[in-house]
Parts: structure tokens; C-alpha cells; sequence
């Protein structure tokens, strides 16, 4: 039996849980208690999302909390963040949440975390490139990723907002400034473009889109999305018009997005899903797991580009090995000196940003 000491500690460790302190918007925070369950410390992992109260954020949340990898969750944002943390926090699942508001508790977000996925930033309006939103996002990155040199600058990073073309160069020059720069831990997540690439491939096939796989290289911005359709995985052949077909959808697959959700904001389900996907596969490659391959957009030798997106081995310092591109067809080359001829405009823009 508990002893009365015991039963009135654990009253009161739930009356604290139940009754946060909760200080001014102004001032420095919300949600600072600490949860109990934290002590023991489930084996896992320790993961932040940045823009943890957005489109994205809400259900990329919500699914890292359902993910076994996971011990503790950090949600950051600057609006939000302990209505999002509260509800998140109730889930019956492993990882303890805790939630931090505000560019004052950015650092503290931060701090001992071995994964940090960044979706905050503004999305696209119908009309659009993802290059519009570098004036406001570019800003943001640059600064999250200052916090992430200075608290955690052995965590694995997982850039989502847009112009990811150009944020993940900017964060590499940030981690470059600060001293801390390791290529092996920055990515750009371009799984999106392979889940669409899986489904789209899947529905022209007839096949069910987990049992296909597609390799989508290149960036993550209209030509410069490039599936590689002669390398599906099972081998399969597609007429010219399939191909055309295929290759167009899976280029603007943002685009029909933006536009069905007409001026709501871009992908938030299938990107907070593909998002999860990602991070599970990092993860996994932390924990040591075998054969973890997936498709990002890293520092790479595989083009004359500084970064390109291709499949990527992950382990435990992050991206370990990362693959050729194998052979191309005719309609695939051509595709491929577009899609670097932007890059290259893009990559160069986010560094000159981040060198100012
Ligand atoms: N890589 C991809 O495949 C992919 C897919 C979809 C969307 N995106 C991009 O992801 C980004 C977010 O999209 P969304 O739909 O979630 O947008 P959203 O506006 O719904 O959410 C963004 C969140 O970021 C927060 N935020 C803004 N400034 C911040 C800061 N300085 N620090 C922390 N948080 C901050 C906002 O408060 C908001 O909660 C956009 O740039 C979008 O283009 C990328
Ligand atoms: O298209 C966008 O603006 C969001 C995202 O990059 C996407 O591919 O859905």
C-alpha cells in the first residue's frame, strides 16, 4: 500500500500537471511545468518541432507523439503552442510533450534535442512560387537555426519550410558561421514528393502505393522535382504520355494542392504524414537500424551542385552514404539540366542571404 506521504505526492504532482503555470503572452511563457513522467526518461529520442502550432506542426505533432522512437516531444511556435501542447499532451502514448512559446524560449526548446524538424514559415497562396515565400521564411530559418547551433548543434535537421531550395542552403551557412557545420545532419525533406510519386505511379499501375517506390531527385520546386520514372521499384515501363502525365502531376503536386485549398495554405495532412515518414526513417538511422534509405535534398558531389536531393542512406551521424543517380533515360537527362539550372539560381540566393 502507498504511504500517506506518498498518496498526497502524487495528489499534488497531478494538481500541478492539471493547473499549469501559465505566465503572460508577453512575457516568457506558457506551459513551463515540468511532467512528472519525464524522470524515468523512456529510452528514445528527443524531438523538437519548430512551428509546432501550424498547419503542419499540429498533426506532425500529433504523430511524432504516436511514434515509439520518441521519448520527449518539444512543441515551439510563436502562437499557440499551450493550447496545441495541452490537447497533444492528453494522447496515451509514450513521449512526454512539453510546449514553448515565444522566441524567449526558443533555447530552452531546444536544448539536448537529437532531432529538430522545422516547419514554421509562411505557406503558399494560389498565384505563388514557393521562391515568394524567401522574403519571409528565409528570415525565420536563419534565426531557428541559430538556436539550434547554440543548443543542440549535434541534432539531426529537418527543414520543410519553403523555399526549401533555398532554406537548407541557409541553414548550412548558419551552421557553417556558428562552427558547427556537419552536412551529414542537414536535410531538406523532399518525401512529399515521393509519396505523391508512390500514389500517382500506383493509380497508373493499378497497384497498391506501398508496394511501389519512386525515386524523386533534384530540389523540391517545379522542375526541379525530378522523378525518376525508368528507375519504380517493381520494374515496370510507361508509354511517352504516361510518362508526360506522371512527371507534370508529380511536379505540381504542391500547386493542385494550393489551389483546391484556394488561399487556406499549401499541404499540411500528406505533408505532416510524409514529415513523419522522414523522421522515422532518421530516427531509425540514430538507433542504428540497417538499410535505412530514403530520398533528400542534402550537401552532395552527385551533380557540380553543393546540394542535390537523391536516395540517401541514413545511420547514426545522419546521412552516411548517399547514392548515384543511376542511369537516366533521354526524357530524364533532359529533365535534369532543368531542374539544376534552377537549383543552382536557388541554392546561390540562399546562401547570399545567409553571407550578408
Ligand atoms: N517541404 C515540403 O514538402 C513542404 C510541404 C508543405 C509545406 N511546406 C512549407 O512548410 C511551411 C509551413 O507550412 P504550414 O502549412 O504549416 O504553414 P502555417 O502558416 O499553417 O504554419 C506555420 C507555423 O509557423 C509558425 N511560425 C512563424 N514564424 C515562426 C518562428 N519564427 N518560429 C517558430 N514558428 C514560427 C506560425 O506561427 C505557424 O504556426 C511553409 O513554408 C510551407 O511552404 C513544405
Ligand atoms: O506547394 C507548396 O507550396 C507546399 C509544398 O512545398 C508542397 O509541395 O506541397
Amino acid at each position: 500500500m502507498e504511504s500517506g506521504g506518498n498518496v498526497s505526492h502524487r495528489i499534488a504532482r497531478i494538481s500541478a500537471h492539471l493547473n499549469p503555470p501559465i505566465h503572460s503572452q508577453e512575457g516568457t511563457s506558457v506551459l513551463m511545468r515540468e511532467n512528472c513522467r519525464a524522470k524515468g526518461g523512456l529510452p528514445g529520442f528527443k524531438v523538437a518541432i519548430l512551428g509546432a502550432a501550424g498547419g503542419i506542426g499540429q498533426p506532425l505533432a500529433m504523430l511524432m507523439k504516436m511514434n515509439p522512437l520518441v521519448s520527449v516531444l518539444h512543441l515551439y511556435d510563436v502562437v499557440n503552442t499551450p493550447g496545441v501542447t495541452s490537447d497533444i499532451s492528453h494522447m496515451d502514448t509514450g513521449a512526454v510533450v512539453r510546449g514553448f512559446l515565444g522566441k524567449e524560449q526558443l533555447e530552452e526548446a531546444l536544448t539536448g534535442m537529437d532531432l529538430v524538424i522545422i516547419p514554421a514559415g509562411v505557406p503558399r497562396k494560389p498565384g505563388m512560387t514557393r521562391d515568394d515565400l524567401f522574403n519571409i521564411n528565409a528570415g525565420i530559418v536563419k534565426t531557428l537555426c541559430e538556436g539550434i547551433s547554440k543548443c543542440c548543434p549535434k541534432a539531426i535537421v529537418n527543414v520543410i519550410s519553403n523555399p526549401v531550395n533555398s532554406t537548407v542552403p541557409i541553414a548550412a551557412e548558419v551552421f557553417k558561421k556558428a562552427g558547427i557545420y556537419d552536412p551529414r545532419r542537414l536535410l531538406g525533406v523532399t518525401m512529399l514528393d515521393v509519396v505523391r510519386a508512390n500514389t500517382f505511379v500506383a493509380e497508373v499501375l493499378g497497384l497498391d502505393p506501398r508496394e511501389v517506390n519512386v525515386p524523386v531527385v533534384g530540389g523540391h520546386a517545379g522542375v526541379t522535382i525530378l522523378p525518376l520514372l525508368s528507375q519504380v521499384k517493381p520494374p515496370c515501363s510507361f508509354t511517352a504520355e504516361e510518362t508526360e502525365y506522371l512527371t507534370s502531376r508529380i511536379q505540381n503536386g504542391g500547386t493542385e494542392v494550393v489551389e483546391a485549398k484556394a488561399g487556406a495554405g499549401s499541404a499540411t495532412l500528406s505533408m505532416a504524414y510524409a514529415a513523419v515518414k522522414f523522421a522515422d526513417a532518421c530516427l531509425r538511422g540514430l538507433r542504428g537500424d540497417a538499410g535505412v534509405v530514403e530520398c533528400a535534398f542534402v550537401s552532395s558531389q552527385v551533380t557540380e551542385l553543393p546540394f542535390f536531393a537523391t536516395r540517401v542512406r541514413l545511420g547514426r551521424k545522419g546521412v552516411e552514404e548517399i547514392f548515384p543517380l543511376g542511369p537516366l533515360n533521354e526524357y530524364e537527362r533532359a529533365g535534369l539540366e532543368k531542374a539544376k539550372k534552377e537549383l543552382a539560381g536557388s541554392i546561390e540566393k540562399g546562401v547570399a542571404f545567409a553571407r550578408k
